[in-house]
């Protein structure tokens, strides 16, 4: 898998780009501001049609401009050509693969599998529940498309239930609590396997690149921890009723179920130095990617987004050894940073980022 190149309008600061990416390595190098993250949120959107730094798409679209366009042309894994384009236009996203418009975001991100590295990543290992719950939902999402239609089932009836427990229409809860349950435990029960093969992968690779033996691993707290099947979870939400209709809101279910960080059986957001957790969120990324290739046998495109600058010199060579192993990753830079040594000596293509132009 292969992006060859990037056309991009009105997308931020950046009016008008053609860049050619047909290389392993793209290093993108400029001051602060001038447009490295928005190149890889451009990307991002391809991939995925929504962005990693806003939930609104409009905020995106140039201040001056009407709309986006993003537009890519990229290899697949047998060598077949391909083309991608997300619009936003007047408030209104729209997706072609091959020229064809696709109505369901869900093809979309089958198609060019990514992962981004980025500052706020800290927040998977010392942020809110949220932040985890929405990493590995990611991460299963990206491979199973059952799973996927699952959440997206789940999070429908839940704010229907919610409307209705606000609402006082409450004999409607069972009929969404049947449903609830049914995609609830299998989300469950997809979210407990995917951390037991999770743990198989991350904490190796956390060794391998901190060179410590801290047993860092992930453990999963399920909300529903009593429930086994559909029915225990259904029985749990009816007796839960008066207080869910009382908090206005469902208090139970997968929606609030846990993932946390552990080093040994304390969270290593309360051990871990700064450092450490921002290398830990590192790791958490780099082992989502060795995840995917596992599940999948397809390597997802990086984007890596001035990230390998907190990294000790040592630190960083083993990190970039580990990404060594995909076909293309894109990095951002400031100027005064040198690259990589393993970096050097590979096919790679450098552009200097300057008032969102590329050069
Ligand atoms: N909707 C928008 N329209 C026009 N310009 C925008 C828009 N949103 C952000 N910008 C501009 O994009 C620039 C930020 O670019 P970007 O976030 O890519 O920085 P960067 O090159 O990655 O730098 P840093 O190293 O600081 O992260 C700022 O100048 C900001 O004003």
């Amino acid at each position: 898998m292969r992006i060859l190149s990037l056309d991009i309008h009105c997308f931020r600061n950046i009016r008008k780009a053609s860049v050619d990416t047909d290389a392993r390595s793209v290093m993108l190098v400029g001051e602060n501001g001038q447009g490295k993250t928005n190149f890889l949120e451009a990307l991002y959107v391809l991939c995925y049609g929504t962005s990693f730094r806003t939930p609104n798409l409009r905020e995106a679209v140039s201040h001056d401009g009407r709309g986006f366009s993003v537009k890519a042309d990229f290899v697949d894994d047998s060598g077949n050509h391909h083309e991608i384009q997300v619009k936003h236009v007047q408030g209104k996203r729209s997706i072609f693969i091959d020229r064809k418009e696709i109505y369901d975001r869900k093809e979309l991100i089958y198609t060019i599998p990514c992962i981004v590295f980025c500052h706020d990543d800290i927040e998977f290992v010392r942020g809110e529940p949220e932040a985890r719950r929405r990493f590995f939902d990611q991460t299963m999402s990206m491979y199973n498309p059952l799973f996927f239609d699952d959440s997206r089932r789940y999070r429908n009836i839940l704010r229907q239930r919610n409307a209705a427990l606000k609402e006082g229409r409450l004999s409607l809860v069972p009929i969404y609590d049947f449903q609830l349950a049914r995609y609830g435990m299998s989300i469950q029960k997809a979210r407990k396997a995917a951390v037991k093969e999770f743990n198989d992968i991350f904490p190796r690779m956390y060794r391998d690149v901190s060179g410590t033996d801290l047993e860092i691993s992930v453990e999963y707290q399920p909300s529903w921890k009593m429930a086994e099947n559909a029915e225990d979870a259904e029985e749990i939400l009816s007796r839960a009723l008066e207080r869910d209709v009382r908090m206005q809101t469902t208090c139970s279910g997968v929606h609030r179920d846990k993932f946390i960080v552990k080093d040994a059986d304390r969270p290593f957001s309360q051990t871990g130095s700064t450092g450490q957790l921002r290398l830990a969120s590192l790791i958490l990324r780099m082992a989502q990617a060795g995840f995917f290739f596992g599940k999948t046998g397809k390597e997802p495109v990086l984007l890596i987004d001035d990230v390998l600058l907190e990294l000790d010199v040592t630190r960083r060579g083993r990190f970039l050894s580990h990404i060594e192993d995909y076909s293309q990753a894109f990095f951002t830079f400031l100027p005064e940073e040198k690259y990589f040594s393993s970096l050097e000596d590979e096919k790679m293509l450098s552009y200097t980022v300057e008032g969102g132009a590329f050069r």
